[in-house]
């Protein structure tokens, strides 16, 4: 039975629209004008117990206000959202001890106050048990480090200490869900990491449900298995990481570092050169026109090579191709939602 449960999600922003100029604008104030924005089209998805999902999208593409109607802190215009058994904007304050929420770009720690108040504060919030709390709070200690700087106010802490201790502030009343938007961003490569392993640790012993938005790919490859691409409010994928890198992931990239100068060289057909630097050639193919194994043999067999190394696509460059459009779709990866893909992306299949 799912933990999250979203049928035809819709919301709509009520826009004001303006005129130009000194008379449209007075006239705006008089006699103002509307125009709704559709963010969230008819969305639908199911989340199961201990589940991890990437939902990702470009800017703009509805992630936000979907992650905010889950929480209940918008109200759907249209579609229905059950989180165990719950509805968010319905019941909002019953919910709350079940969901954890983390917005990247926001935080939920008081300002002003040590960031070991606040947690004080949410302990009598929710009425986490004495033993509870120690226990997460040892653990939160273990795995992010928080002690370094548990007394200082919030206000003083880099971003990385920030988001590590909103993160463990929004997980210290055990929810079964949480609910990460952007968590990572703005994150140096090692701070992002360890939010990762602590995303996974959690997941793991806790088994706690998760959806996050993310921009950084690695994040989701390092997280998820399963990840739901939304565009233009509509959601244009649904599946697997690896499934998506199999099917659309054709593109293999050869880098060889040659002996000898090779500005004359000759490569088999559908072998094109993407980048070279002295002796060094970085070759790629259509895995489903050439095999890797014959690129391979002819290269050693005609040159004489120091170094080979073999490339697998990387998820980030597939998804920046679908954000472009740029990919054939295949109907059956992802059932009828691939049929709007083509609609909007405007892709010939
Ligand atoms: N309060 C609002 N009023 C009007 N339009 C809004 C409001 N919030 C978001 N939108 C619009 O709704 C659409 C979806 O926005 P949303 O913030 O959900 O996207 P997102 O996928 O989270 O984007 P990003 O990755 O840039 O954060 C955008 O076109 C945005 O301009």
């Amino acid at each position: 039975m799912p933990i999250i449960e979203v049928n035809n999600l819709t919301k709509d922003y009520k826009l004001n629209v303006r005129k130009k100029g000194l008379l449209g604008s007075i006239q705006s104030l008089l006699i103002p004008e509307y125009e709704m924005k559709r963010a969230v089209d008819k969305i639908s998805f199911s989340i199961e117990k201990g589940d991890m999902v990437g939902f990702i999208g470009p800017n703009g593409a509805g992630k936000s206000t979907t992650v905010k109607m889950l929480t209940g802190i918008l109200i759907p215009t249209d579609g229905e959202i059950n989180i165990l058994g719950m509805s968010p904007s319905k019941q909002r304050k019953k919910i709350a001890s079940n969901i954890g929420v983390v917005f990247g770009q926001r935080t939920q720690l008081w300002w002003d106050l040590p960031v070991s108040d606040t947690f004080d504060l949410l302990k009598s919030i929710y009425r986490i048990p004495d033993k509870e709390f120690k226990s997460n709070m040892d653990l939160f200690n273990e795995l992010l480090g928080l002690n370094e700087f548990i007394s200082q106010p919030v206000r003083q802490l880099s971003l990385g200490q920030r988001m590590r201790a909103d993160i463990a502030a929004s997980l210290v009343h055990d929810p079964d869900v949480i609910l990460f938007d952007e968590p990572t961003i703005g994150l140096d490569v090692i701070a992002k990491e360890k939010i990762r392993e602590f995303i996974k640790v959690v997941n793991k012993e806790k088994n706690t449900t998760m959806l996050f938005t993310t921009h950084d790919m690695m994040d989701i490859e390092k997280t998820c298995k399963r990840m739901i691409i939304i565009d233009h409010g509509t959601i244009i994928y649904d599946g697997t990481v690896e499934q998506i890198k199999d099917r659309y992931g054709k593109k293999r990239t050869i880098v060889a570092q040659f002996a000898q100068n090779t500005d004359d060289i000759i490569l088999p057909k559908g072998v094109e050169i993407i980048e070279e630097a002295d002796n060094k050639k970085q070759m790629q193919f259509n895995r489903d026109e050439v095999q890797v194994s014959d690129v391979i043999s002819y290269l050693t067999s005609n040159y004489n090579i120091l170094d080979l190394t073999i490339k697998e696509p990387e998820i980030e460059s597939i998804i920046r191709e679908i954000y472009e459009g740029g990919i054939n779709y295949d109907k059956t990866i992802s059932g009828d939602s691939q049929e709007i893909v083509s609609e909007q992306l405007g892709i010939s299949r």
